[in-house]
């Protein structure tokens, strides 16, 4: 099965015999070509990885050739709406916009299973990790690589009270990366910890053999911490904790990846609190990979001030190293996240990159003198200490019952109120028996003890030889489970939506097939509560449902505030039934040439009215951007600020075949309204039916224009190439007509 990039992704074939899939690789794919310079269009990279076969540039890109260079590092986005299906669906645009690395999050309170999940329940907050969803996810994305061209990392998380399976089932389904650190387990799920590092050390040796990437959970810290930068030299010390204990297990320092987070943002002046903790980690840990993960702890309802802490975070991450840039919606702090916030957090991740490209071979930071200089030092000798500290006190198990972690204190600094775990506490104490001297389990990459050559010497090295292979070796002996629950599951819940796959329904949606959501933007000129309220009515009026305000934003206390709504359309709307105008086609160069030179043609072109913006109808005039002068046509620009009367009568003086209007400024709909003026300047001056009017800019519609009787209206993205073969066809119909 193939997809086309015309056709939607088709679930339900996802569906169809999961239990005969296998996947295509184990293992963490970085991107090829990192270090290489390229060209790409009319340009060098420095930072670049090999490109896309296909994908979605930036908005911007059609301005370059529409190239859509790939940055180096990794870029993640994380999709877990409760419904994996159409999880699946955002996959595949995340994958055109640059995300290959694509992370489930699990649904609440997954991590405290202890056991496996089956079939395909809703999550709530994320998704219900079992087998059957994890392998249709993996399933779509082989076909969603293939169509990019770029190998998709497909991840979860492993921590949790049932790590070792989870473990073991991310290995047989071929899961590429996963969360494991069981200082998550103890600090922030309360799982006990001789509990949790047992089971650390079993999913670890896993993980290991499936060539997984790890990523750590230092990052929660931040997250937790009353002020994140309180927590830098700790972080350091957990970094190493997981590090070194999974380097003890057995993986490769290539595949384990530290989850740093720059710990704070504006209003804060966070490059000179961040870029120092950044730098000191990075030369802590040179040998390991640097996952860096967006901030989201001051992460508030406006998306605007999400993204642009976001891209300080790249801008840090540029001046530093990341392996794997982590991206989250901008939106997760309004929202469990959507389609086109998925899609936003990846593309500020890849433009931002792209455009730092080459960056650090022109700037330096001032690594070994000044503030950057003192503040680095002085984290590492935190860091020092802290770890030195906990030795003292007996070790990691005691200075967590001791409260070390993720106090609000900055280390040595102490205010007693870190998170405190006792060892004879938390979820699954008392669950950790010595093994017997006979214990014996004949599988792959099994941890600890495992008295094998009880039976056979040669087995040592290869225990599942006894069994003729285990499911590492021998995936047939899966025990694949389709369903548990026959309501609460992906069919049901694709019976309930198949109206809008089957027929010409169509409904808006922001996270589920269906949801019907909206958003709206609107400015309400009084203050935030009254603002919010009459906001709530409007959307009632519009006939929305559900109506809720998702972002609040003071313009100025007394004149306005900025809402951002949500509600829900009860409606859907046939496509069959839609009257959509056919996209206007194009003559080609030479069809066009051979036509102005045969029949001659002359316009007259300014920007009217007061407006002084130029730009636009250059690039339609101008030779060197593709314009119609270049297919011969004589043109007279008449400037910036031009009247209309001006433009008409120059048309008559020059005996011109078109006028040539820009229309930029559109306040007050002054654009429409110069268009109607010149339509009926030209009928006054008995002219109309020999001159064509064509009028263009940023916020013009065809439909609109028309209705104000010009021949036709250009909108943003229009090239010369549009205009000449308008100009042709129109004066063909003039001529005929007349
Ligand atoms: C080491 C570790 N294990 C498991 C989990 C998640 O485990 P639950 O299923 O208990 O939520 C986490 C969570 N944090 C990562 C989310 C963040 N959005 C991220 O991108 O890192 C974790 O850090």
């Amino acid at each position: 099965m193939k997809l086309r990039p015309n056709e939607k992704l088709d679930v339900k074939n996802i569906l169809e015999n999961l239990q005969d899939y296998r996947p295509r690789r184990r293992g963490w794919h970085w991107r090829e070509g990192v270090g290489e310079k390229r060209n790409i269009g009319k340009f060098t990279y420095y930072d670049s990885s090999q490109s896309l076969e296909q994908s979605q540039p930036l908005p911007s890109a059609h301005y370059f050739d529409n190239i859509d260079p790939q940055p180096d590092s990794v870029i993640t986005t994380e999709i877990a709406s409760g419904r994996f299906e159409d999880d699946i669906r955002r996959m595949r645009m995340a994958a055109w916009h640059g995300a290959d690395h694509l992370m489930v999050i699990r649904t609440a309170g997954q991590s405290h299973f202890d056991g496996l999940i089956e079939g395909t329940p809703q999550g709530i907050g994320g998704i219900p990790i079992t087998r059957k969803q994890v392998r249709a996810q993996r399933k779509a994305l082989d076909l969603i690589e293939d169509e990019v061209g770029r190998p998709i990392n497909y991840h979860s998380y492993v921590s949790g009270v049932a790590g070792p399976e989870i473990a073991v089932m991310f290995a047989e389904e071929g899961v590429n990366g996963a969360h494991q650190d069981p200082q998550y387990n103890v600090l922030y799920r309360n799982i006990n910890m001789i509990r949790s590092f047992v089971d650390a050390a079993v999913a670890k040796k896993v993980m290991t053999w499936a060539d997984m990437a790890q990523i750590d959970g230092a990052h929660n810290a931040n997250a937790t911490a009353r002020e994140a930068w309180k927590v830098m030299p700790e972080l350091m010390v957990q970094h190493a904790i997981n590090s070194m204990y999974s380097v003890k297990i057995g993986m490769k320092k290539e595949n384990i990846c530290l989850s740093t987070v720059p710990p704070t943002a504006p209003p804060a002046p966070c490059m000179r609190i961040d870029l120092p903790y950044a730098v000191a980690l990075r030369e802590l840990f040179k040998d390991y990979r640097m996952r860096a993960q967006q901030n989201t702890k001051y992460m508030g309802s406006s998306t605007r001030e999400a993204t642009v802490t976001h891209t300080l975070n790249l801008l840090i991450s540029k001046l530093t190293r990341a392996d794997i840039q982590s991206t989250i919606t901008p939106d997760e702090g309004r929202n469990v996240p959507w389609h086109i916030y998925n899609i936003e957090g990846t593309n500020t991740a890849k433009q931002a990159l792209i455009g730092m490209d080459g960056l650090t071979e022109m700037v330096e930071i001032k690594r070994d003198k000044g503030e950057l200089a003192n503040k680095v030092r002085e984290l590492k000798e935190r860091a020092i200490l802290f770890m030195e500290e906990m030795l003292q006190v007996g070790g990691y198990f005691k200075a967590v019952e001791e409260g070390f972690f993720v106090d609000s204190g900055y280390y040595p600094e102490r205010n007693g109120d870190g998170i405190v775990r006792k060892i004879d506490g938390g979820i699954g104490v008392g669950t950790v028996y010595e093994r017997e001297n006979d214990y014996m389990a004949p599988v792959t990459a099994h941890f600890g003890y495992n008295n094998i050559q009880q039976y056979d010497e040669n087995a040592i090295d290869n225990p599942s030889i006894l069994i003729q292979g285990c499911t590492f070796e021998a995936p047939e002996k899966i025990v694949y489970i389709d369903e548990l629950d026959e309501t609460d599951n992906v069919n049901v819940r694709l019976e309930e939506t198949k109206e809008l796959r089957e027929t010409t329904q169509i409904k808006p949606e922001m996270e589920w097939q269906g949801d019907g959501i909206v958003q709206i933007t609107l400015f309400i000129p009084t203050e935030e509560r009254t603002a919010e309220f009459a906001a709530i009515e409007i959307g009632k009026k519009l006939g929305l449902e559900d109506v809720e305000v998702i972002h609040k934003e003071i313009m100025q206390a007394a004149e306005g505030t900025r809402i951002e709504l949500k509600g829900r359309v009860p409606f859907t709307i046939d496509t069959s039934t839609l009257i959509i105008p056919p996209k206007p086609e194009i003559m080609s160069e030479d069809e066009i040439r051979k036509e102005i030179n045969n029949h001659p043609m002359k316009i007259v072109a300014g920007t009217v009215g007061e407006d002084e913006h130029s730009v636009g109808l250059r690039e339609i005039i101008d030779i060197k951007h593709g314009g119609i002068e270049g297919y011969g046509i004589e043109c007279y620009y008449l400037g910036t600020s031009v009247p209309v009367e001006k433009l008409v009568d120059a048309a008559i003086e020059l005996n011109a075949d078109a006028i040539l209007a820009s229309t930029i400024i559109s306040h007050d709909d002054i654009h429409y309204k110069s268009m109607k003026r010149l339509h009926q300047l030209c009928i006054e001056k008995g002219v109309r039916d020999r001159i064509i009017i064509a009028c263009g800019g940023t916020q013009v519609s065809n439909e609109l224009a028309v209705e104000q009787g010009v021949d036709a209206g250009f909108g943003r993205g229009t090239k010369g190439i549009h205009v000449a073969t308008f100009l042709v066809k129109r004066r063909r119909e003039l001529l005929n007509e007349n």
